[in-house]
């Protein structure tokens, strides 16, 4: 299923009560995460965390200020936990991905192609309070704001609304604002000073218990936190397919071309599209070489001119021949899945897997990726990098994990994102992925036109995976439809056999395997460079480390 953008939430959001005097009906309005700036403070009260939302002030029908329990904030615990993070980064030493640190200025981020008690385990979706209360009491701060106001009856304590004045109307106390008084003087340094002795943990419990909700998207995902009390972004959406963003259109169904005619079903022994030289899927897919050079004759020396005009590399197409081609997947026996074909993990070149067009049916061994992931992952907290993944299974070499998902954006919005998060200050993380695999192969096609993926605010399990330069995991670009050189999966295998708990890497610049010495050079000259300071420190910890994330 493929996501409309901006398919949200929003629905069913809790309201906020004004208090009826008698306390029976209600007349109430909605807390909605837009209709909230932020949240300033938090304190106790009655054993029951409150925090203090300073409203946006657009909306005149509402106070600037009022403390509310988590229960009233249910739909609105990102703005919560952005707070959350804020205090405890100002008591803490950062994370890998700690927002204080000073950002990166020239250095694209793109990757390219080719309360949570520690020590917890919570599962998401397996593969196969009473109500507190809305304590929102209306009161005016100060004398000021206070003149026209009637005093609160029974019930109602001071100081937990501001800026506004209150009217009883039709039985009502309704919160009128109040103009002249600026929400700046809050939070006080007396509340401050409170909050700081106050711990969040039903905060941490209810942001956790969201994000565990928002797993159950997400088969066979779990989530650990063996370092903090911290949980994954709420501010973020899983999806199951790209949501294509403005300005970017895959090409639709009626430009997907199938092996139609010659393959069906059962074709050979192990199903599907293996007969190479028949099936129209693989028309540019990697050619055999070998058997090409084995069967010799015309069609070899003809290939073999073509690929010297191309410079020594594989010609795109071949006009006229219908040399033998790469089939990409091996078939396990026994329990043990298919896996990506070693020619295919070492060389690189493109996947191309069969679609809603072919003939052959869903049995096709040439239908890996599409399936989805079938291996079970956990989100953990790693001490230095942020989030990780691990895997709860042992994988063996050419396994596939999963696809790298997001919204896909024009390179203008991409660029515009990254710039945003260079003038905030933060050194954020950065989830763009360039899907540049075939700049070269169409003029229209370069680094400033190719599109992007960005999995900050929607995606999938795999971005949480974190860089290694030395991964036990590559991408690959994996094709449904051959005439799309746009739009196309950036699909996770593994590139060795990895145990059970492992972290799952992969290099963010997607760099062939180096000898350690050139490493080491490499790692020297950028040690040396005065820009350095610009760019991310790489916490890897392989031998083979160069030193920085994005060079
Ligand atoms: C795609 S995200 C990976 C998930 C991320 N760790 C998180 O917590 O959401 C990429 C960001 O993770 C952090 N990261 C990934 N690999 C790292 C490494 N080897 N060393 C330091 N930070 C790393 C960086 O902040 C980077 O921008």
């Amino acid at each position: 299923m493929r996501l409309k953008r901006h398919e949200s939430l929003m629905s069913n959001l809790p309201t906020v009560p004004v208090w009826h005097q008698g306390n029976s009906a209600r007349t109430t309005y909605r807390v909605a995460p837009q209709n909230i700036e932020r949240v300033i403070c938090h304190r106790l009260k009655n054993d029951i965390e409150q925090y203090l939302i300073r409203w946006r002030s657009e909306d005149k029908s509402r106070p600037l200020l009022s403390w509310h329990s988590l229960d009233v904030l249910a739909e609105c615990l990102a703005h919560v936990q952005v707070y959350l993070s804020k205090v405890t980064s100002r008591l803490h030493v950062h994370d890998g991905v700690s927002t204080s640190e000073t950002t990166s200025r020239s250095v694209s981020r793109k990757r390219k192609s080719p309360g949570a008690e520690p020590g917890s385990l919570w599962w998401g979706q397996p593969l196969n309070k009473e109500k507190h209360g809305l304590d929102v009491v209306i009161s005016a701060i100060s004398s000021s704001a206070s003149e026209r106001s009637s005093t609160p009856s029974s019930g109602i304590e001071s100081s937990d609304v501001f800026n506004c004045s209150f009217e009883k109307r039709a039985g009502y106390l309704v919160a009128k604002p109040v103009k002249d008084l600026t929400k700046l003087s809050l939070p006080t340094r007396q509340m401050k000073d409170e909050a700081k002795n106050t711990p969040m943990t039903q905060a941490e419990h209810a942001i956790r218990q969201r994000f565990l909700e928002m797993l159950k998207e997400s088969p066979g995902i779990c989530l650990e936190n063996n370092v903090d009390s911290t949980t994954p972004s709420l501010n973020f959406q899983f999806i199951d397919g790209y949501v294509f963003n403005e300005g970017v259109q895959p090409l639709g169904d009626e430009f997907v071309v199938g092996c139609e005619k010659p393959c069906k079903p059962h074709m050979g022994g192990n199903c599907g599209c293996e007969y190479t030289a028949k099936c129209a899927c693989l028309e540019f897919a990697a050619v055999d070489e070998d058997t090409l050079a084995r069967k010799g004759g015309q069609e070899h020396e003809e290939y073999q001119r073509l690929k010297e005009e191309n410079g020594g590399m594989q010609p795109m197409t071949t006009p006229g021949l219908n040399p033998p081609k790469r089939f990409p997947y091996k078939k396990g026996v026994a329990g043990v899945p298919n896996t990506l074909q070693p020619f295919y993990l070492e060389q690189r070149f493109p996947i191309y897997e069969c679609n809603l067009k072919c003939n052959c049916g869903p049995i096709c061994k040439s239908r890996l990726v599409q399936k989805g992931r079938q291996v079970w992952l956990t989100i953990f907290k790693t001490p230095d990098r942020g989030w990780g993944v691990r895997t709860n299974e042992n994988l063996i070499r050419g396994e596939f994990i999963d696809v790298y998902l997001g919204e896909v954006l024009t390179n203008g919005e991409a660029q515009r994102r990254e710039e945003r998060a260079r003038k905030s200050g933060k050194d954020k993380a950065s989830y763009l992925y360039a899907l540049d695999k075939f700049i070269g192969d169409d003029p229209g096609l370069d680094e400033n036109t190719c599109h992007v993926v960005d999995g900050e605010y929607m995606g999938n399990v795999t971005r949480f995976m974190n860089h290694s330069c030395e991964p036990n995991c590559r991408q690959y670009t994996v094709s449904l439809n051959k005439n799309d050189i746009w739009v196309y999966n950036v699909a996770f295998f593994a590139y060795r056999d990895i145990a059970m708990g492992e972290e799952l890497t992969f290099d963010y610049l997607d760099q062939d395997e180096q000898e350690e010495d050139e490493v080491l050079r490499m790692r020297q000259e950028e040690a040396l460079d005065p820009n350095n300071n610009e760019k991310k420190s790489c916490n890897c910890g392989a031998s083979k480390c160069r030193g920085y994330l994005w060079t």
